[in-house]
């Protein structure tokens, strides 16, 4: 084969991918979609490149993408390194005084900005912040209440500094989908009694989506999307469905809080909620802009 018929044959092959993709796009344009990066999908340099190229895609497509991203697993390391054990409750990093000055540091400052020069590397505009920026995203301290088995009495969980989004202004956000700028949001913000809280990310970007009213919200994740007992793929979850996996365990650890959101996301009218894997090359671009979307779609 020559090379111009090579050529013709995958300019053939583009023209068609772009036509199939075209209604999609048109779909989404000036639509606002949240996708939450989470630590345990990133890792891979070649993966943050590609995740990167399908954001500053989606902006070149006319789609506002508002990144808010995760980093358990690194702030874990940091962690570690400084003689600091991770405990989590219920998904949740117990996070006292010491530790919330790290995960700020590694979610605030690192991974923040290696997503913010991964976006701009692909040729756009991305800027760093965090829920004190602007005035964003106020939290108040989480109350994680649970049934005590021995006196049946029900209990509080003191998680330390680990917040809940309670106030979400839009105007920093607002301004930012009429700019060439792509936000990317560390899952930090202020309490109104001036401390610092760490917010677990699912639970963030449930937050700004459902202040956006976005049309999409994503969960990158490491998983293919939630499994059932045998480790299977769910592909359709309702929200009743949903509570009853968590119920019965078959949702566990970082899971429960996802899950949670896409519930409280829908419920706040969020118009779609996915979980799929990260993992997978352009998972952003295959879910928005195919016909076959991956993981598991939580539906009312
Ligand atoms: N039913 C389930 N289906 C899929 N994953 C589950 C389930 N129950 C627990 N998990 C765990 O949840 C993890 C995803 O949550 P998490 O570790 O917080 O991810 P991320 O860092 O991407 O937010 C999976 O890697 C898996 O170990
Ligand atoms: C309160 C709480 O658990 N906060 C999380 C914040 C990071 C996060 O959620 O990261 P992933 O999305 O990668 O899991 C933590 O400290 O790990």
């Amino acid at each position: 084969m020559s090379d111009g018929a090579v050529a013709m044959n995958s300019n053939e092959a583009r023209a068609h991918v772009l036509a199939e993709a075209l209604p999609y796009m048109q779909a989404y344009e000036n639509k606002t979609v949240v996708v939450k990066y989470g630590g345990h999908a990133m890792g891979d340099p070649s993966l943050g490149q590609a995740f990167a190229r399908d954001i500053a895609l989606l902006k070149q497509s006319g789609v506002n993408p508002i990144v808010v991203h995760g980093g358990g697993p690194q702030i874990g390391a940091m962690l570690k390194q400084m003689g600091i054990e991770s405990r989590f409750e219920g998904g949740l990093r117990v996070t006292d005084e010491a530790t919330v000055k790290i995960v700020e540091m590694v979610l605030a400052g690192s991974i923040n900005k290696e997503i913010v020069a991964l976006i701009n590397a692909e040729g756009e505009w991305a800027i760093g912040l965090c829920g004190k920026d602007g005035n964003m995203v106020f939290a108040r301290k989480a109350e994680k209440r649970y049934l005590d088995p021995d006196s049946n009495i029900e209990r509080v969980l003191d998680l330390g500094f680990v917040g809940e989004p309670v106030e979400v202004d839009r105007t920093l956000l607002d301004l930012l989908a009429r700019s060439e700028m792509i936000p990317v949001i560390a899952p930090v913000a202020p309490g109104r009694d001036g401390h610092t809280y760490n917010i677990n990310a699912d639970t963030f970007a449930g937050a700004i989506a459902g202040a956006l009213q976005a049309s999409r919200l994503l969960f990158l994740t490491d998983v293919p999307g939630v499994l059932d007992a045998d480790k299977q793929l769910i592909k359709e979850l309702s929200v009743a469905q949903a509570r009853a996996l968590i119920a019965d365990g078959t949702i566990s650890g970082g899971m429960i809080p996802k899950v949670e959101t896409c519930i409280e996301a829908i419920e706040r009218g969020v118009e779609g909620v996915v979980i799929l894997n990260g993992k997978t090359r352009h998972a952003v671009l295959l879910e928005l802009l195919t016909e076959h979307g991956a993981g598991t779609l939580i539906v009312p």
